[in-house]
């Protein structure tokens, strides 16, 4: 039986087919031209973790195959505004349909509602998909390595330099980690997340992590719940996580970002 992965990879070949149709590669590259500058992504989270705090990409997604709906209530700039007001240093944006019920119209419009540089959370295969981010406004891009050959994983990663955006290169495991390594991105993120089966384990980051070079920025993704579960990462030296289901659930999302951070409520302002 195929697994999820194979099934996304088959309707996204479809879906960027399509789209090559509707909008020609030349056509996406003039909207890619004249969109806003890249917020510098990478930027803003070595920023924040030069200042010794933990960096946090907030995660914008309705639903997901692995827990169905997630987010009835669901505002893309009302909750971009939420996470920005909580402490987030990135967002993410899920702009799959089939899977996660996101759209390219909700990056647009949660970064067109704040300051904060923007991941397209996609799977893409095609150097056109990494045109399409730019155009959408994204500031970064997202390279799945269980997804993707060494080859497409270069030029998807080529494409995006090229467009002045970053790559967060994701693994799952050792072998997916040494070809992360031989790319030129500095952005590794570890998901605890199995794509193929949807097994999430912390220790999956506990194992990755002492791998990796000093000179990398680790992201622990997926399945990261409590202040605990970060100062478990933390403790591997990772201080940058991608959250997005337990944050989507809160009524609060502000609050709920500031207490995951540690940051509790802000102090009343003097009288
Ligand atoms: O909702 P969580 O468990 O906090 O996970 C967020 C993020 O890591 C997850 O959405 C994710 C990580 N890698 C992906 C690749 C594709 C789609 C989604 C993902």
């Amino acid at each position: 039986m195929a697994d999820i992965l194979q099934k996304i990879e088959a309707y996204k070949r479809t879906e960027i087919a399509a789209a090559k149709k509707a909008h020609p590669w030349t056509a996406v590259a003039e909207v890619a031209k004249a969109a806003a500058p890249p917020r510098g992504f990478l930027r803003a989270i070595e920023r924040r973790l030069a200042r010794q705090q933990p960096a946090l990409i907030a995660e914008i997604k309705k639903a997901s195959p692995s827990r169905g709906l997630i987010r009835a209530d669901f505002d893309p700039p009302a909750l971009a505004r939420a996470y920005e007001a909580g402490g987030a240093t990135c967002l993410s944006v899920l702009t799959d349909g089939p899977s996660f019920q996101g759209r390219g119209d909700h990056l647009v419009a949660a970064r067109g509602a704040t300051a904060l540089p923007v991941i397209r959370k996609d799977f893409l295969y095609d150097p056109y998909q990494v045109i399409e981010a730019r155009a959408l406004g994204a500031d970064c891009i997202l390279i799945i390595m269980a997804a993707v050959d060494d080859r497409t994983a270069r030029d998807l990663e080529e494409t995006a330099a090229e467009h002045g955006m970053d790559a967060l290169i994701e693994v799952h495991d050792e072998a997916e980690l040494e070809r992360a390594l031989r790319l030129s991105s500095r952005l590794v993120g570890i998901n605890n997340r199995d794509l193929k089966t949807f097994e999430t384990r912390l220790e999956v980051s506990e194992r990755l992590a002492p791998l990796v070079p000093k000179d990398r920025v680790l992201v622990g993704e997926s399945g990261l719940f409590t202040p605990d579960d970060l100062a478990r990462l933390a403790r591997v030296g990772i201080s940058t996580y991608l959250i997005g289901e337990s944050l989507m659930r809160q009524a609060d999302v502000t609050a709920a970002t500031r207490a995951l951070l540690g940051r509790g409520a802000p102090a009343p302002a003097a009288e």
